[in-house]
């Protein structure tokens, strides 16, 4: 299977929603586009999570061009699509690389987010682009956070540092750039503990965290990513802007979206954190993995509704 077929898959439960709806609305017959149809196709949209803001830019696009006439359930859909293409565009680039020497990303988020998962699902992405990975087992908090990594790293045969139990989670992060520029490694990954951006101590545990791999690498880390559990919604959005801006990320990973038929999330983040989505996971194996490509993404949201 491609990734496009396990994106599909993925998308299955928000894509149920958006097409059976939208499909009911028209009944395989034409539609006059008034009051009564913006107000359907909002409640619909609504559904997926997209967030306010997105849903009336959506409603917005439909009225301005369609109002008054009659369309078919292709012509929504391809409107939609259209727009939903624009207020997802972002700059390409999923990881901004050391122009020289090691790339550090470190990678953080709320307890259970799916860190451990997703750092391992990048260590594979990154092999499967001939790069050389080291792992930094930066949660010392739980032994079974350093056990997991440990085995994916045995797995993925690609390096890990660890650090003695109840270690400083900074002097792993020090000593796997360390190891990364001694071994000319492509990619060094740190993992951090699960944390709230309430908990100020752990969040200044973080800036430690940097500042330690800083000291390898004056300009490191130079990815900051923060996973996200698409199943909380939108209800994980503001809490996920506080801690973006105390962590100093760069990028979103959104993992779990084929776990939630609000997988309309994405939108919502783009509206409403400034920071782009740079990977999405669909499912728990390494391949249910991706760089997010918003035009990959909308057709793979609206591929039932026409049939592709
Ligand atoms: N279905 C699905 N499950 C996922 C995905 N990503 C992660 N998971 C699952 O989510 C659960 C939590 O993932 P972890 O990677 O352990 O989360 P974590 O953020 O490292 O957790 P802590 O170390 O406790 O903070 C695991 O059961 C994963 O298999 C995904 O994209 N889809």
């Amino acid at each position: 299977m491609g990734f496009f077929d396990r994106l599909k898959q993925g998308l299955k439960k928000t894509g149920r929603v958006l097409n059976t709806d939208i499909r009911d609305l028209f009944k395989s017959e034409g539609r006059l586009i008034d009051e009564a149809f913006l107000e359907e196709i909002r409640a619909i949209l609504f559904k997926t999570d997209m967030g306010f803001v997105s849903v009336q830019a959506l409603v917005d696009e439909i009225a301005t061009t369609m109002r008054g006439r009659v369309v078919q359930m292709e012509d929504i859909v391809a409107t939609l699509k259209n727009k939903l293409r624009e207020l997802l565009a972002q700059s390409e680039s999923p990881i901004e690389y050391a122009a020289s020497g090691p790339t550090a990303v470190m990678v953080c988020g709320v307890n259970g987010a799916g860190k451990t998962t997703s750092i391992a699902k990048l260590a594979h992405m990154f092999k499967s682009q001939g790069k050389s990975v080291v792992l930094g087992a930066g949660d010392t908090f739980r032994a079974a956070a350093v056990e997991q990594l440990t085995i994916w790293s045995n797995r993925l045969g690609v390096a890990i540092v660890t650090g003695e139990p109840k270690a400083h989670p900074a002097s792993v992060a020090y000593r796997a750039v360390e190891k990364a520029i001694a071994d000319k490694t492509d990619v060094c990954i740190v993992d951090t503990a699960g944390r709230l951006q309430t908990q100020v101590n752990l969040m200044t545990e973080l800036t430690k965290i940097r500042d330690a791999i800083a000291k390898q690498i004056p300009e490191a880390p130079h990815e900051v990513l923060l996973v996200l559990d698409a199943t909380t919604g939108q209800n994980g959005i503001s809490q996920a802007a506080k801690f973006a801006e105390a962590a100093g990320c760069t990028g979103i990973v959104l993992a779990k979206l084929d776990g939630t038929a609000k997988g309309g999330v994405v939108v919502a983040i783009r509206q409403q954190l400034n920071l782009p989505v740079k990977f999405i996971g669909v499912g728990e194996q390494h391949e249910d993995f991706a760089a997010f490509d918003s035009n990959q993404f909308v057709d793979a949201l609206f591929a039932d509704a026409l049939g592709v």
